[in-house]
Formats: C-alpha cells, structure tokens, sequence
C-alpha cells in the first residue's frame, strides 16, 4: 500500500517558487490499477517522482508497504528504487539504451541485483513472451516501432520484479490502435501478476479502462472516478470491449479539513456564480446551494 500524506513539493528557482504539491493526500492500495490526469503543470510528474524515489518531498510523508522513505539510508533509497519500482517513461530513450538489442535492454537491471548470465536471460526471454515480443528479441530500439519500443520498455520495467509499476504519460507518443494495445497489456500485468499500476495520461481512453481514475487540480487530488461494475466485468470478459464515456462514477474527495471541491461545470449547473453558498442537511444529504439574491 502506498500512502501519500499531505504532501508539499516546492520547486525553488533563482527567481520563483513552484508550489507543485499542495497537501496532496493519496492511498493506492496493492494490487490497484490506476491512472492520474490532470491538466498540464498540475503536478503529476512530481507526484510519481517523490513515489518512485526520485524527488524527495518539502514537507508530509510517503509511506510504502509500511516503510516511511523519509527514513531509508541512501543504500535502502538505491534498492528500493532498483527492486521495488519500476518505470516507463514517455520518451523511448529514456527507457532504452540504443546500442543494446531488446533482450540485452532486459537484462540490464539485472546486472545491478547481480543474477546470473543463465537466469538473466532465462528472465528475458520470459518477460519478452509477456509482452507479446519474442519476435524482436534481436533488435535494437531504432529498429522498433513507438509501440513495440514501449513494450519492452515495459518488460524492462518488470526486470527486477517490482511490487509497483509508475507509468508516465506511456502511451504519449504512439498511435490510438498500438496505445490500445498497450492498455491492454497493462490490465493483463496487473490481473496476472498482482502488479499495482499507476500511470499519468493524458488518454483518456487508457482511463476508460482503469478502476480508478484519480485528477489532480493545482497539486491536491480533487475529484476521483471509480469504475462501474458493468464496465468491470465486460474489461474481464472481453478483448476489447467498447467503452463509452461514462464507465466510471464520479467521487469529489474531501481532504483532512473536510473541504471539498466542485468542478466549474457543477458551480455553473447549480447557477452558482459567487463564493459564498447555502449548505444545510436534507433527509440525511448535504445540499449545497447559491445564496439568495437579494432584489
Ligand atoms: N525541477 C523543477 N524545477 C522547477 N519547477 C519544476 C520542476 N519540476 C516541475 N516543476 C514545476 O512544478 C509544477 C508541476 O510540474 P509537474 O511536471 O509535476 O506537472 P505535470 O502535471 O506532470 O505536467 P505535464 O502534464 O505538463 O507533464 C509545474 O509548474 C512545473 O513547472
């Protein structure tokens, strides 16, 4: 379980300050797959840094499988982002060393958790099956497509057997036929070998097929979609099934404080125009409503 607990990151600059995390407070539990949208800048990168290791937070906690990565000493910090995480990035390069063939780019991490020669490769050549790449065992990332590079930029991800997978923008720059494919891929990951998942998109068709959908509003979670039960199973059943746009429920969050947000678009249905409301208890529900308007 990884629990992120009021979170800050502030970015200092010579001239500015970034408030990039602003209490931002998040459970995923094991075995979850997710994603987290949010518009350009909303701090969602920041997030899967601090999660992954990579970024340490200003102020609040992470909290992984119990273990507060405040605490670890830079050799626990270096085994859990070699062991425990693993990531795929948007741009190939990133995940791919250009002048290695796909089963070579594979057994690279291994070389840092020091398996042998022999069950180096027996792992690859596994990995490779899973993400449907066998045949590219022998080529080299430039000899690849967008898609097919980001498939064994997954199973490079899968090397070291981590408990939690971080996906950034992974489908970013492939097509909406090869992005489905990967979606695909992903599920199957998370169903078959128990993986929690959490990938950033912009795609909102990849957040179609999650059972959650987390967005992130000027660094706070603000509103979270949980996948309908019907669409659930026809995920289950079917190779790819036709999802329309309202496959998830949509949840505002409260946060410590017990505020909550309201997007625009319900502000504007409830004719809400100023910041001031009406909130009071009906037959056990809060009904928010815009004050009266004085004639
Ligand atoms: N290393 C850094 N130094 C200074 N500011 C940063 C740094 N990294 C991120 N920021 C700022 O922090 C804020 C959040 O950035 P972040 O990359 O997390 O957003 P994002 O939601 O992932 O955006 P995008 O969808 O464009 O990738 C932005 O205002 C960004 O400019």
């Amino acid at each position: 379980m990884i629990v992120c607990d009021s979170l800050v990151k502030i970015y200092k600059t010579k001239e500015v300050e970034v408030l990039a995390l602003q209490g931002l407070d998040l459970t995923v539990n094991r075995g979850e797959l997710m994603a987290i949208i949010g518009k350009s800048g909303s701090g969602k990168s920041t997030l899967m840094n601090i999660v992954g290791g990579l970024e340490v937070p200003s102020a609040g906690r992470i909290i992984v499988d119990g273990q507060n990565l405040a605490e670890f000493t830079e050799r626990q910090m270096v085994q859990y982002r070699k062991k425990q995480i693993g990531f795929v990035w948007q741009k190939s390069g990133r995940n791919l060393f250009p002048y290695l063939t796909s089963l070579e780019n594979i057994e690279a991490p291994m070389l840092a958790i020091h398996k042998s020669a022999k069950k180096r490769r027996e792992k690859a050549e596994e990995l490779l099956a899973l993400v449907g790449m066998e045949h590219k065992r022998g080529s080299y990332p430039a000899q690849m497509s967008g898609g097919e590079q980001q498939r064994v930029a997954i199973a490079v991800a899968l090397a070291n057997e981590p408990e939690i997978l971080l996906a950034d923008e992974p489908t970013g720059a492939v097509d909406t036929k090869t992005s489905s494919n990967i979606q695909d891929l992903f599920r199957k990951l998370n169903r078959e070998l128990g993986l929690t998942i959490i990938i950033v998109t912009h795609d909102m068709k990849l957040a179609h097929k999650v059972d959650r959908v987390v967005m992130i509003s000027d660094g706070k979670i603000s509103t979270e979609k949980i996948l309908k039960q019907h669409y659930r199973d026809m995920l289950d059943q079917l190779e790819s099934p036709d999802m329309t746009d309202e496959t998830h429920e949509e949840y505002s969050v409260l946060d410590k404080a017990h505020r909550v947000q309201l997007s625009d678009d319900m502000l504007a249905a409830a004719g809400i125009d100023t910041n001031k409301v009406k909130v009071r208890i009906e037959d056990g529900r809060v009904v928010i409503e815009a004050e009266e308007k004085k004639e």
